[in-house]
């Protein structure tokens, strides 16, 4: 019997799964594996939130093989050795994977293609993470990636998805091989109490609802803080409960200018897979440097605690910052504000926040992640690199009677209307209410002069 390893990876889910569907193709066996990957952990990249979505995306994962005859083989280690013990145990021909963008999962592909080939066995890998434009897809025009979003998205619109597939009716694994347990949210430490449930069948139920009732306004709802208006498909979309490809045909198919809009969205997780994809050292160098010489982290160290705990005084940004420690998400609106209050305002480094938002995320995704860093820093590609948000007119612009403020400060929950923006300054006419909530840790005219001044050297 002709038998294939499948190694999930950012694809945790059965729905349109190339490799999968290529593994399955013909009389063979198939053992889906997972690895818990030490490299992984040790890049610091396990934090509790994605741990805890992760453990429920296997939990599903099992489950819908389990109903089609076979069941997810777990293991824990170096992923290059636990796939070729697995290989081996299984006597399998080939493994299937997919490719993706980051210097560790390219380097994860070389040497696993190494080792395999040296035990005469073939690695196939296919696009299961991305929509259109592969990472690494070079493209003749553009040397090696396009840097700027808009000619991107022209070609990337031009690219007929391929067609979805389908998931396997029956899974058939080979017996005897070994696997850990599954691991259970339950017996995380650290996790956010309101975090999104993780899992294909979720995934699935919230693509449902929102092509039913949310896309529609999404052109003109999406940066409507309190309204919550957007996906928040973000986390299946990193960990592949859902695929991008059945996503985007899934939404054109709803149409209408909602739809388009959020088609256009997800092509920007595209265009940063392909940038990182040809510039891995992007996700930590400035893609473009502007030389900043940013306070260093022991002279900010107050304001950088200030900000990730909420409590700056600037009741949007600190809303946000609790949004993101309760729910391990956070609105893209308030991403951009808390990351520019702190690269603009502060004048922290992007990768201080980049971290931290790292630890927290449930989405937190190395392509997404520091490359929106870096465009609101203005060191990264597409940027208008002194543009500075300013916390208080962005607020009031989409926040407009104070719901989302007052949502996540409670200090401030008395607080009227638009005023619940101001920051609450102890001269001001309603601080005795308010005593609670703390001064503001920074003028933004002078922290804006401060970047300025910085800025002028280059
Ligand atoms: C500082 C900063 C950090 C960010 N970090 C991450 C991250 O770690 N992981 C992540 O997935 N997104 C990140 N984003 C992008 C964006 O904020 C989130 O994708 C979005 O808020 C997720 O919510 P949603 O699924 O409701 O989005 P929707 O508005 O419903 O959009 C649909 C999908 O499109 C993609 N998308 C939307 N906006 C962007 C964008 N600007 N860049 C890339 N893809 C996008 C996402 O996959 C998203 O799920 C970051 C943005 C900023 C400004």
């Amino acid at each position: 019997m002709y038998v294939s390893v499948v190694l999930f990876t950012a694809d945790l889910r059965l729905h349109d799964h190339p490799p999968l569907r290529a593994a399955l193709d013909g009389p063979r066996q198939v053992v889906p594996l997972f690895v818990r990957d030490r490299g992984v952990a040790d890049a610091g990249f396990a934090a509790p939130n994605r741990l805890a979505f992760l453990a429920d995306c296997l939990r599903d994962l099992d489950a819908g093989l389990r109903e089609r005859g076979g069941r997810l083989v777990v293991r824990s280690g170096d992923v290059v050795e636990e796939v070729c013990a697995v290989a081996a145990e299984a006597d399998a021909d080939e493994v299937h994977m997919a490719a993706d963008a980051s210097g560790y999962a390219q380097q994860r592909e070389r040497r696993l293609r190494r080792a395999l080939e040296a035990e005469g066995r073939r690695l196939h890998v296919h696009e299961s993470v991305t929509t259109v434009v592969p990472p690494g897809r070079v493209t003749p025009a553009y040397a090696d990636h396009f840097a700027v979003f808009t000619p991107y998205f022209r070609q990337w619109s031009g690219q007929r998805p391929r067609d979805v597939l389908g998931a396997p009716r029956s899974v058939r694994v080979p017996p005897g091989i070994g696997s850990d347990e599954l691991p259970s949210r339950a017996s995380l430490p650290g996790v956010s109490p309101g975090l999104a449930e993780g899992g294909e069948t979720a995934g699935r139920r919230r693509l449902a609802a929102w092509l039913r009732s949310g896309v529609a306004a999404y052109a003109d709802r999406n940066d409507d803080l309190a309204g919550d208006a957007t996906s928040r498909l973000s986390p299946h979309l990193h960990f592949g409960t859902l695929s991008p490809v059945e996503l985007v045909h899934r939404a054109r198919r709803a149409g209408g200018e909602g739809a388009e809009a959020f088609v256009r969205q997800v092509a920007w997780r595209d265009f940063h897979r392909q940038v990182l994809a040809a510039r891995p050292g992007a996700a930590r160098a400035d893609y473009r440097t502007r030389h900043d010489r940013w306070r260093s982290e022991r002279t900010a160290r107050d304001d950088i605690e200030a900000w990730r705990e909420g409590r700056t005084g600037y009741p949007v940004v600190d809303a946000a910052m609790r949004q993101l420690r309760h729910e391990g998400w956070m609105h893209n609106r308030a991403r951009l504000l808390t990351a520019s209050f702190l690269t603009k305002t502060l004048y922290v480094d992007w990768r201080v926040g980049a971290r931290y938002f790292l630890e927290w995320l449930v989405d937190g995704d190395l392509a997404n992640n520091q490359l929106n860093w870096q465009w609101v820093a203005g060191t990264g590609t597409d940027t208008r690199p002194n543009r500075v948000l300013n916390p208080v007119t962005q607020a009031k612009r989409h926040d407009p009677d104070g719901a989302y403020v007052r949502r996540w400060v409670p200090e401030l929950a008395e607080v009227a209307g638009a005023a619940v923006h101001e920051p609450w300054r102890t001269a001001g006419p309603d601080r005795e209410r308010v005593a609670a909530y703390p001064e503001p840790i920074v003028d933004l005219a002078e922290g804006l002069a401060r970047f300025r001044r910085a800025r002028s050297r280059d």
